[in-house]
């Protein structure tokens, strides 16, 4: 367990524009806590304005279980003696220098790249986590599938943890001597200032479609917010952008950071071309020069290319990178590959956006060499963007033989509604090739048993995850799992 830091309040509100201080700042602060449920004696407790509730109705509870200081945009009618409050114009904001300065500032003494855009994020952070280890350098990972510090993995909550956790963690891997941090950087993190205060080396932009409407209401808001990340830079940093999405050149408008390029399609700094692609690997040019990936698939392609370019601006070289970028694998639940004993393929992928889908779809059919058939199992979580679910089964449906429309994490909401709005996106003409099944493992058996030698599976929009979510529970669940279990079956 991690020494809990304390400081002087006035030593973590340098920096803080606009504050307004009432009672002493020569106290000591023990944590910061965002939830006043969690306040002990000596916490600094952060009113913040949420998207359920408004944290600022908790002052009193923070206060009575000892907080020492508060952090607000209003002041309480009725202040307590024992404790100062710091009102600010922005609780979000500050939160990130506080928490950065609370943990001293652990971003500045690590090279630390972040990667955003609305696919790819965990593939490129992994592999570049994977390249530097193997490039012989002590590594950090802040990822949606687990965070993880060398070789001891942190388990995951969020894309990017908030102001408070991701400090801690940054400060952790740096008293384990890490040199190197790659992290996601989600949309909602930096609308929500959770990247604040964080010094980055490096910034990457994959790629941007329609997600996440639910919290950013408009695709404009979701750009802004992504678009943040690169106004955030310093100018040491680079800003490397994917210039073959139509935004890429809109990300980097108002950075300071020097802007870098790749592409697929145009020139560019780091230039690729897919020279061949098969499921047992691919063939790409970069910058003039060949090499073999055993990851496969197009978008691979883009997120092999952003990665060996971060690299070598880093300062690695490229000889190097090539050589130990040839060896990675794909992360857990990124295109994943099974093979069973009678040669089905079966393929567990993360995509959960209509845009994922048809890249890993157009991906399989890419690889195909024949008549293989292509079945697809997907659904749609609940409490999330509803607009996607009838395009996501417009496109299984374009891209696959067969097509099983199933549950995914349905939170709240009852999952033959939201399967019924995906069905509405199912062309009359498929209805025939179209089931669904609500029970997702039934609908995973079903794929299987109906796969012949040489066909493809695709299970879709869960990838790493090992649970099912439903109505604020999170069974055990793993689309890996149930895939093995049913190829094992059927070979015993
Ligand atoms: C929509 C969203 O981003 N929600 C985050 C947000 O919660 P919220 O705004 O709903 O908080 P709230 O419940 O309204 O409460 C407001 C404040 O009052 C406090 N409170 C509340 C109750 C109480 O008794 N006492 C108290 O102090 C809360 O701690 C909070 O600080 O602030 C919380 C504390 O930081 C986060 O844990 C929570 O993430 C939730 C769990 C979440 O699911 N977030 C997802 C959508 C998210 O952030 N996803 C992105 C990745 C997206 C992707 O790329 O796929 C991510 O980076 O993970």
């Amino acid at each position: 367990m991690e020494s809990t830091p304390e400081k002087i309040l006035s030593d973590i509100l340098i920096g803080v524009a606009g504050a307004n201080v009432t009672g002493s700042d020569i106290v000591v602060i023990k944590s910061i806590i965002l939830d006043s449920r969690k306040v002990l004696p000596g916490s600094f407790f952060v009113a913040l304005r949420g998207t359920q509730t408004d944290g600022h109705q908790y002052i009193g509870t923070a206060v009575q279980l000892g907080a020492a200081a508060i952090l607000c945009e209003q002041l309480p009618e009725s202040l307590s003696d024992n404790v100062t409050y710091i009102q600010v114009p922005d609780s979000a904001e500050a939160m990130g220098l506080i928490a950065a300065a609370f943990y001293d500032n652990p971003s500045q003494r690590l090279t630390l790249v972040g990667v955003t855009g609305t696919n790819g994020k965990t593939s490129v952070a992994t592999f570049l986590f994977q390249l530097f280890r193997a490039l012989g350098y002590r590594c950090g990972l802040i990822s949606t599938v687990q965070n993880q510090v060398e070789d001891e993995v942190i388990p995951s909550t969020h894309t990017t943890p908030d102001a408070v956790a991701l400090n801690q963690l940054l400060s952790q891997m740096q008293k384990k001597n890490c040199s190197h941090v790659f992290m996601e950087v989600s949309s909602h993190a930096v609308a929500q200032h959770r990247i604040t205060g964080l010094h980055f080396a490096g910034g990457i932009f994959t790629n941007i479609t329609h997600d996440h409407l639910d919290f950013h209401k408009t695709f404009d808001n979701y750009i802004k917010a992504k678009k943040g990340f690169f106004d955030q830079l310093p100018k040491t940093a680079f800003a490397l952008v994917n210039l073959d999405d139509r935004r890429g050149a809109v990300m980097v408008q108002n950075t300071r950071a020097k802007v870098e390029t790749y592409s697929l399609q145009t020139l560019a700094n780091f230039k690729g071309k897919i020279i061949s692609d098969t499921l047992a690997g691919m063939h790409m040019d970069i910058n003039m020069q060949e090499v073999w990936f055993r990851v496969i698939g197009r978008f691979n392609a883009y997120n092999l290319l952003s990665v060996y370019g971060a690299a070598v601006l880093l300062g690695e070289r490229p000889e190097s990178v090539l050589t130990e970028l040839s060896n990675l694998k794909s992360p857990p639940g990124r295109f994943e590959q099974f093979h069973s004993t009678d040669n089905i393929v079966g393929i567990v992928d993360y995509a959960h956006t209509p845009d994922a889908l048809e890249n890993v779809l157009e991906t399989i059919n890419h690889l195909r060499s024949g008549n293989e058939k292509v079945i697809t199992v997907v659904g749609c979580g609940g409490n999330r963007d509803a607009e996607k679910r009838p395009k996501m089964a417009a496109i299984a449906c374009k891209f696959s033989n067969r097509v099983i429309l199933t549950s995914d994490n349905p939170r709240y909401e009852d999952p033959l509604d939201i399967l019924e709005q995906m069905r509405k996106g199912v062309p009359p003409l498929d209805y025939k090739k179209t089931s669904v099944i609500e029970d997702r493992h039934e609908a995973i058996n079903r794929a299987y048993e109906e796969a012949h030698p040489g066909d493809i599976i695709l299970i879709a929009g869960k990838g790493h995850e090992n649970y099912q979510e439903i109505k604020g529970v999170k069974h055990h669940f793993d689309d890996k799992e149930v895939l093995l279990e049913a190829f094992a079956e059927r070979n015993s």
